[in-house]
């Protein structure tokens, strides 16, 4: 008997000592899921939306899909939203990110025009939300920018910055009461480098190189309009924040060397420091090295001045500092080699390939996207490198999943893999003193995947887009990914007893 309870006061201080360990997120951290308009709405033409680039392009040009499919109904969100609601109660979510469709608001894209319906949509959504204290998270800008305004020239048209102040301001008259967190826009390099210096997304304008920097400047001022319009004319009443969501995956040099570490961070550079450093560095505008190097490219390709525009000292001052948080999408991570890329490639290229070559390890799991596999602790090399650079910002990492083939069945083990390696890596942050605030795991939902189509699956549901309902079924990493929210740790030992689905208390 006396070794009894000697024993089980062992057992009992072990297991105590093992919880006590435990690393745990804060009962403040923001924990939800993300989507974007055109990936999950649907109802593309539906009560007065006007058409968008994606609309168009898949429309007008449906080859450039994969299986030639499109957005016009996706997981019919605009008559499901109830369901995705409920989803979001079923996993316990403390936040849902998702985008506003501009040309569902504003049908033209300008604000002479407001679509009653689509203000309508929105607020019933929010309001949804709201009802069981999950936060909303609105992003205005995920890449289905109103038709009519790319006839007009879109991102490069010098009037962009002002219609998209516009439509901030018809944003937060409407939504502002109850939304407390704005995003600008979402991933500034696949808007500006894949629509206008490639043909991997709408528009598909593959413009020499040129596109792609006027509309980096354009689309930074045009975010600084609308932070500024936030600050002066919204913040004291509706008392929320505003920030930019900026895809940031890690790029390290592939060997010690210090040509390969230089290569790196000229590539860390034109991936996303060219949006991030006007906004949160201290001296603003373009970086330095990544500008010399733009400038000597152009002058090789006989062009008079830098393909990349430049800054005013008025226009620096203006964008610097206008974001509350740092928004980070993040899914993997790419080594650089300085030397490899000159062998492969013609250098420069018009694409300002930065001299370098980037590729992932082959020992890293893959997922069903080519440019996708999981990299150790690699959001911690993210973070800690960008709160160097930018003065310890707030982060939030406002995407980060892991893709499977459509027809898969619902047993997604190496998705829950990828979302506790994720969980790893955020506590290595948290440890480190790093302000991470949140996370929007991508995505609640299978979506529209862009020019992948349905092929490649991201959600903690899946959609079965043959059913005219399109019915959610949860996957298993739903179910785990539901245990870390409740615990606010990371149970390896957790396997769901069923795959039944319910609303646990107070949700
Ligand atoms: C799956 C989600 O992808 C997001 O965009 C990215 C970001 C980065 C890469 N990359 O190659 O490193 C690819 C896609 C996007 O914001 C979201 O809508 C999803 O499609």
């Amino acid at each position: 008997m006396k070794l009894l309870v000697v024993l089980s006061l062992v057992v009992a201080a072990c297991y105590g000592s093992v919880v006590r360990q435990q690393r745990r997120f804060p009962d403040d951290f923001l924990f939800g899921t993300a989507t974007a308009a055109y990936q999950i709405e649907g109802g593309w033409d539906a009560d007065g939306k006007g058409e968008s680039i994606w609309d168009y392009m898949v429309h007008n040009t449906p080859d450039v899909i994969r299986g030639k499919t499109n957005g016009d109904i996706a997981g019919d969100t605009y008559n499901n939203y109830k369901r995705d609601v409920e989803m979001m109660r079923e996993l316990g979510l403390d936040a849902y990110r998702f985008s506003m469709a501009w040309s569902r608001i504003l049908p033209t894209g300008m604000a002479n025009e407001v679509n009653p319906a689509g203000i309508e949509f929105y607020n019933n959504y929010i309001d949804e939300m709201l009802k069981y204290n999950i936060q909303p998270l609105v992003t205005l800008y995920h890449w289905d920018l109103p038709q009519k305004l790319q006839e007009l020239g879109g991102f490069t048209n010098p009037l962009f910055s002002d219609w998209f102040e516009d439509y901030a301001r018809v944003v937060f008259e409407n939504f502002g009461d109850r939304v407390k967190m704005f995003i600008t826009f979402n991933e500034p390099r696949e808007i500006c480098f894949e629509g206008y210096g490639s043909t991997t997304k709408a528009p598909r304008l593959n413009s020499t190189a040129v596109g792609t920097y006027i509309c980096a400047k354009n689309l930074v001022v045009a975010h600084a309009k609308a932070y500024r319009l936030y600050d002066q004319e919204f913040r004291a009443k509706q008392g929320g924040q505003c920030g930019i969501t900026i895809s940031v995956n890690w790029f390290g040099p592939a060997t010690e060397t210090p040509e390969d570490e230089v290569a790196a961070e000229l590539r860390r550079q034109g991936e996303w420091g060219i949006y991030a450093h006007p906004i949160f560095s201290a001296e603003g505008g373009f970086p330095k090295e990544l500008s010399d190097k733009i400038a000597e490219n152009s002058a090789k390709q006989g062009y008079a001045k830098s393909r990349l525009p430049e800054f005013t000292e008025e226009e620096k001052a203006f964008v610097r500092g206008t974001s509350d948080f740092f928004g980070v999408n993040h899914y993997t991570a790419f080594m650089v080699s300085a030397n490899d890329g000159k062998t492969s490639f013609p250098v420069p290229s018009l694409q300002d390939d930065m001299d370098n070559i980037s590729f992932a390890d082959d020992d890293w799991l893959k997922s069903a996207s080519a440019w996708l596999t999981l990299a150790p602790n690699s959001i911690y090399k993210a973070l800690s490198h960008l709160r160097t650079l930018y003065n310890d910002p707030i982060f939030y990492l406002t995407e980060n999943g892991w893709s499977t083939y459509e027809g898969r069945d619902l047993i997604d083990d190496d998705r829950i893999e990828y979302y506790r390696a994720s969980m790893e890596s955020m506590l290595n942050c948290l440890d480190d003193g790093i302000n991470l605030k949140g996370y929007m795991a991508w995505s609640l939902l299978d979506n529209f995947e862009w020019m992948e189509g349905y092929i490649e699956r991201f959600g903690l549901y899946e959609v079965d887009f043959e059913d005219p309902a399109r019915k959610r079924t949860p996957r298993k990493s739903a179910f785990v990914y539901k245990n870390i929210i409740k615990n606010r740790f990371v149970d390896y030992e957790y396997e769901p007893e069923t795959m039944t689905m319910t609303i646990d208390e107070g949700h």
